[in-house]
Formats: structure tokens, C-alpha cells, sequence
């Protein structure tokens, strides 16, 4: 594509076994449609190495994609790709997301061998996570739930799942699917009543800001649709400091030029406190016009109170 690179296409991923189906999910794109060589340079972040401690408390998203990011700049890999739910909102200088991915199946699933949804979970059952914005949720919905931490990938959640550790865990429907573990989504949650993550299901390429034959390309890529609906989504998160320690659902949808966007806030410190929430929709007809919407439902968080719970949750 350009003289002065090699023809091969390297791609730093991370080692999962999630990481690894998309980063090759991307290299068969590369080939099939682009007739692009791609191959996978595997890297271990400093996120993999941390499991014992919800993310939020140890540096969050930032994690999983520094290592990837040094990969780009030391010309080791031409191209990352992430799950766009782990891509901070603001990407250091001199990277850029040069394509989204249309997404897989942006809800929460709900997974138990006993029970068939959240609704049919005896009073005060376990449920496993260490999302802060499904704590607040599943709060929300069933306040006698008791909630306790689970990190680790896929494999591993679902192992102590299996263990007997917990009633039931609640993950991303697209991680399960990708993997071909479908069937064991005993449930989705209704995508109101369990707002997923921003960006959840979507796939980022992030590429050099000055590698300009690579972004050309991958423009055939992005999926519009996807590419306004999260950038919506990352928008609220920024405005509202955009941290991972922030109990924050946002979920934008675009039909026809126009989006609809949930969004909700809860409080980290106590998340027996009401849910704040917002629901705005309008016509998006570019990347800017997405974002400004995203901005109006931050600042309506913050008139229903939002800061005050921002700020219990910075402070706890
Ligand atoms: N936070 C980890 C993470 N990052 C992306 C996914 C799932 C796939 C996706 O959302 O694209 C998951 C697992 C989960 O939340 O259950």
C-alpha cells in the first residue's frame, strides 16, 4: 500500500482468548476485503496481569491499551485493535481510531446454571461483577441482591462461575458470542433496563495518527451507524471525566439518521441511590453532531444532580 512499509500488516493484540478471535477477525477482514497480509503480534498488558483488584482502582481502561500503543510507536505493529469499551476517551497524542466495526450484540447477558433471569434469583442471591455501572443497575432492579467482585477473562468468570462461587454473573453478550459460548446466556437484559457500557460490542483500530496510507484503507471499515451511535456514547463518558471508576451506562442507537440515546448515572459511593437518567434522541448526520447529543445527555445527568454523585464517587 505503501512503499516505504512493508506489505505485511502487523496487529498488537492482547493474549485473551476475546483479544485474540477479534484481532484475527481483523486480519481476515484485512485479507478478504482489503487484500491486506495482516499477522498477530501478541502482547500481555499490564491489565492481564491484574486480577486480583477491580480495575477502577488500579488505573482502569488506560491498562489494556498503553502496551499495544508502544508496539504502534516503536513501528513493531501497524495497527491495534481493541474492544472500544476498554479504549480511554481520549487517546494520547499521535494515535487516532482510524475505524469502528459494526457491532455485535451491545447488552448485558444474565448467566446462571439455576436460574433463568435476574427476575427469577431468590431474595439476596450472589451475583458476580466488578463493573460499577452493572452493580448500580442490578441495584436498581433487585435491591436485595447481594453483589461480589469477579474479574478475569471470559474463561475465568465463567469457571468461578461454575465453581458455585456465585448465584449467578452478569458479562457482555458480544465476549460470549464471539467466543461461541452463546448458549450459555441464560438472558439479555432488556437494553433500557440495563443500559450497556459505552461502546460495549464494538470493535476500535487504532493506528499512527501519521500513518496515512493504513487510515485510508481502513476506512472502508467503519460502519456509520456504529461510528456515530459511539461516538455518542464516548462523548457522555468524556463530559462526565470519562473514568472507569464512574458507575456510567450510555447506549446510542441510529436508525435512519436519527439517534436514540439511554443514558444513566449512578453513585459509586452509595449504589443504593437512585439512578439518575436520560433518554434523547435527534437527527446525527456526522461524527460532531453525534457528540453534541452525547453532551446534552451529560449535561442533563449533571442538572439532576449528576455532579454530587461524581463527586461522592471521587472522594470514596
Ligand atoms: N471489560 C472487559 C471487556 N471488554 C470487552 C468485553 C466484551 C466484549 C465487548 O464489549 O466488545 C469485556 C467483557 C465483559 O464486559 O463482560
Amino acid at each position: 500500500m505503501n512503499s516505504s512499509q512493508p506489505d505485511t500488516v502487523v496487529i498488537a493484540t492482547r493474549e485473551s482468548r476475546l483479544a485474540l478471535w477479534q484481532a484475527e477477525h481483523v486480519r481476515d477482514r484485512l485479507a478478504a476485503e482489503l487484500s491486506l497480509k495482516a499477522e498477530l503480534l501478541g502482547m500481555t498488558t499490564r491489565g492481564d496481569q491484574i486480577l486480583d483488584r477491580s480495575l477502577s482502582k488500579v488505573g482502569g481502561k488506560g491498562l489494556f491499551v498503553k502496551e499495544l500503543e508502544t508496539a504502534l510507536e516503536d513501528g513493531r505493529a501497524r495497527l491495534a485493535v481493541h474492544s472500544l469499551k476498554d479504549v480511554p476517551m481520549d487517546l494520547p497524542a499521535g494515535f487516532v481510531l482510524a475505524a469502528i466495526l459494526e457491532r455485535e450484540d451491545p447488552r448485558d447477558a444474565f448467566v446462571s446454571s439455576r436460574y433463568e433471569d435476574v427476575d427469577a434469583l431468590p431474595q439476596g442471591a450472589c451475583v458476580g461483577t466488578s463493573s460499577l455501572r452493572r452493580v448500580v443497575q442490578l441495584k436498581a432492579l433487585r435491591p436485595d441482591l447481594r453483589i461480589e467482585p469477579l474479574r478475569g477473562n471470559l474463561d475465568t468468570r465463567l469457571r468461578k462461575l461454575d465453581e458455585g462461587g456465585y448465584d449467578a454473573i452478569v458479562l457482555a453478550a458480544a465476549g460470549l458470542k464471539r467466543l461461541g459460548l452463546g448458549e450459555r446466556i441464560r438472558a439479555v437484559f432488556n437494553e433500557q433496563r440495563m443500559i450497556p457500557a459505552a461502546g460495549q460490542g464494538a470493535l476500535g483500530l487504532e493506528v499512527r495518527e501519521d500513518d496515512a496510507a493504513l487510515r485510508q484503507a481502513l476506512q472502508a471499515f467503519i460502519h456509520t451507524p456504529t461510528w456515530l451511535a459511539t461516538h455518542a456514547e464516548r462523548a457522555v463518558s468524556r463530559a462526565l471525566g470519562g473514568s472507569c471508576s464512574v458507575p456510567l451506562a450510555a447506549h446510542a442507537v441510529v436508525t435512519a439518521g436519527q439517534m436514540q440515546l439511554d443514558v444513566a448515572l449512578g453513585n459509586a459511593a452509595d449504589p443504593s441511590q437512585p439512578l439518575l437518567r436520560a433518554r434523547l434522541s435527534g437527527p446525527v448526520a456526522d461524527t460532531a453532531t453525534a457528540e453534541a447529543l452525547g453532551q446534552a445527555a451529560a449535561a442533563q445527568l449533571r442538572q439532576q444532580g449528576g455532579d454530587a454523585y461524581l463527586a461522592a464517587g471521587a472522594a470514596a
